[in-house]
């Protein structure tokens, strides 16, 4: 449905820093001044890097995506610049200055117990639930893809990958791979390039993995695959030997101190045959009863 846009002017839109680099975008910390007092609200404005124009229709496949979700798990969308020089346009959403979930742990890690990482992983949680009812398929779920609004709330953000699902069909194909993260890839999607809300769950598995390793490089996803699969592979021949170790059972290790009750609920993401996976909803409850045995 086309959605009425609030409209950003350019010349309101101060420069203060980079915040960082996406799929095919940029993202920089500006504030909305249309007072030139210093009182507008600081943003976070997305635009394509220059000589990627190519993906101007996927980057306004992103901004129709982004502008249709209000939940609050999800990262708020405010508008659209147009830029009168540049051809493109500019897309403006909430900015979080606690920042990325991967860099919020490296400096909080000390102070951040079970029941704060499992009421993150609700919210991450409760965020896919509402994208799932809106036929939403994330495809990059991931920690670094998370943001922190606060102490207390993290938030889904990056819609670069996201797709509808048709609603006569069950998953939806993708032609080209490109330099996808299949670290975090159900096995179907690496081998068959297909994306459903089972396989947004495979990658929650991974995040939940993220979560309870503090997010600590050492641990990070694609290192611990990379020495299972002996590190000499490159391109699609990674791709093969790794869906080969997961179709022999082999799994990410459990996080040192992770509760057997969540490295389960892990495992059962990453069932193999997508149809044992547990729905976004079962998740919520496993989370649910996870946080009240921290209770006790
Ligand atoms: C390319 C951009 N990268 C970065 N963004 C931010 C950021 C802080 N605060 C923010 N508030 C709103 C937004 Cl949209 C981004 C930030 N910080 C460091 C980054 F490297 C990005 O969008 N990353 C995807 C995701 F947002 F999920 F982390």
């Amino acid at each position: 449905q086309q959605q009425q846009h609030d409209v950003f002017e350019e010349r309101h839109l101060r420069f203060i820093s980079p915040l960082g680099k996406g799929n095919f975008g940029s993202v920089e910390l500006c504030r909305y001044d249309p007072l030139g007092d210093n009182t507008g609200e600081l943003v976070a404005v997305k635009q394509l890097q220059p000589n990627k124009q190519a993906n101007m229709v996927d980057f306004q496949k992103e901004i129709q995506t982004i502008s249709s979700l209000h939940c609050d798990y999800i990262v708020k969308y405010r508008g659209i610049c147009y830029s009168a020089g540049r051809l493109s346009m500019r897309l403006v959403m909430e900015y979080l200055p606690y920042g990325t979930l991967i860099g919020y742990m490296e400096k909080n890690k000390r102070n951040i117990n079970n029941r704060r990482l499992l009421l993150f992983a609700s919210q991450i949680c409760k965020g896919m639930e509402y994208l799932q009812s809106l036929r939403y398929v994330h495809r990059d779920l991931a920690a670094r893809n998370i943001l922190v609004a606060s102490d207390t709330l993290v938030k889904i953000a990056d819609f670069g990958l996201t797709k509808i699902i048709p609603f006569d069909k069950e998953y939806y194909r993708v032609t080209k791979s490109g330099e996808s993260p299949i670290f975090w890839y159900a096995p179907e999607s690496i081998s068959e390039y297909i994306f459903s809300h089972k396989s947004d769950v495979w990658s929650f598995g991974v995040v939940l993995h993220e979560l309870f390793s503090f997010c600590e490089l050492s641990r990070n996803p694609k290192r611990l695959s990379l020495q299972q699969l002996g590190a000499d592979l490159r391109g699609p021949m990674m791709a093969v030997q790794l869906v080969n170790v997961l179709k022999d059972n082999w799994r990410l290790p459990s996080p040192p101190l992770c509760p057997p009750k969540v490295y389960s609920m892990m495992l059962q993401c990453w069932s193999l045959n997508s149809e044992d996976r547990p729905t976004f909803c079962q998740l919520q409850d496993l989370i649910e009863s996870s946080i009240q045995d921290e209770r006790e």
